[in-house]
């Protein structure tokens, strides 16, 4: 991947709608800088949320990003496979293929993301990078578009030494890494997510040395986003428990545009724990430089919340397939198409919310057409 484009004030390039990878990944990154917005990195675990997610975005008019957890990958190859490692390299290797073939009917580009990875997870990666270099050799673009380590938690020596040691081998398939520097709180990280816990939990907000530290390193190496980190937190929690300051990640991008003698926000940032921030936070983060915003937990709410309602309404079918007094038939009521199309329009309705929170709305550069 060339280094990324300086994207002129004027309108930026369109691409063709689709998966964008290599220097159409860098483009798209690069639209979303220079106009000043960024994009939602949803999660996914089956068809119904990815397509959930794909007609958002087209009712948008944004280009979209679209990841998978390890767990979610797993999820999708299905939980009745024993092999957990074949399950998550197969299930992720599914859902790219599932986009691939159908992000280009809906009109927007698709930026395909693999989430947090640990050191246990990067044969995970591994395997779909070697997937990947399968693609490439047959002459199509690589599966994914970018991929996530996630070593936050280990020595930032070993983080960057593990990211430097795969970068490579990404930069030549035109895969971008994202890392992840301080970080990301949650009771699903098993970190505090109390404020008293944050307050004085410094792992929580990334420092501006260790991210120039990481370009120094890394950007030589490939193509580098930074999770990093400003007191985000994965999930839902009370009102005033989490403490996000995203001024933070200015200073990064000043310390480090200050040492290499670049032009404001070098960085590509990216906004962990996306659910349940306040507007003003999204805003001032976007404004910092950050290009992708994760949410998964307010999309799983949407997708249960739309499919509970309509069960609280049709309690009966789901108990009867014929009405016990009427002897009506409940078949239309019951038939998955049914309910899980209602979880699906509560996704969309609240990833409208997300694109307009980030600023993508009617921002999308594929080309119409
Ligand atoms: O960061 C996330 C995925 O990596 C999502 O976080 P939320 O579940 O808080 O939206
Ligand atoms: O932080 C990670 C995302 O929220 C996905 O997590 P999960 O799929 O493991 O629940
Ligand atoms: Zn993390
Ligand atoms: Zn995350």
């Amino acid at each position: 991947m060339s280094e990324a484009k300086t994207v002129s004030s004027s309108k930026p390039h369109s691409l063709k709608p689709g998966v964008v990878t290599g220097d159409d990944y860098l483009t798209l990154l690069d639209a979303c800088k220079a106009g000043g917005y960024a994009l939602p990195a949803v999660n996914v675990v089956g068809t119904d949320s990815v397509n959930a997610v794909l007609e958002s975005a087209a009712r948008n008019n944004s280009d979209v990003i679209i990841q998978c957890s390890n767990g979610g990958a797993r999820f999708y190859a299905g939980e009745g496979l024993a092999d957990q490692h074949r399950a998550r390299v197969l299930g992720a290797a599914a859902m790219a293929r599932h986009v691939h073939l159908l992000a280009k009917e809906y009109g927007v580009c698709v930026i395909l993301h693999t989430d947090h990875a640990n050191r246990k997870l990067i044969p995970w990666v591994e395997g779909l990078l070697d997937l990947s270099e399968e693609e490439v050799k047959a002459g199509r673009p690589p599966l994914f578009s970018s991929h996530m380590l996630d070593l936050s938690s280990e020595p930032l020596e070993e983080n960057l030494s593990e990211c430097a040691r795969l970068l490579p081998r990404m930069e030549k398939l035109g895969i971008s890494l994202e890392i992840e520097l301080g970080v990301t709180g949650g009771e699903e990280d098993g970190v505090g997510h109390d404020l008293e816990d944050h307050a004085d939990n410094a792992h929580l907000y990334t420092q501006p040395e260790d991210v120039l530290q990481a370009w120094k390193l890394l950007s030589p190496l490939g193509h580098v986003t930074i999770a990093a980190s400003f007191g985000n937190v994965h999930g839902v929690y009370k009102p005033g428990n989490v403490q996000l300051r995203p001024e933070i990640l200015l200073h990064s991008q000043e310390h480090v545009a200050k040492a290499i003698g670049s032009g404001p926000k070098p960085l590509s940032l990216v906004f962990h724990g996306g659910s349940g921030s306040e507007k003003d936070k999204i805003t001032a983060a976007v404004s910092y430089g950050v290009f992708k915003m994760n949410i998964d937990t307010d999309v799983q709410f949407a997708f249960a919340n739309g499919v509970g309602e309509y069960v609280l309404q049709h309690p009966k079918a789901f108990q009867h397939q014929i009405d016990p007094e009427t002897d009506a038939p409940y078949k239309k009521f019951y038939d998955p198409r049914k309910w899980l199309r209602i979880g699906e329009e509560s996704i969309v309705s609240r990833l409208d919310e997300a694109f307009a929170d980030l600023g993508a709305k009617d921002q999308s550069i594929a080309a119409k057409g």
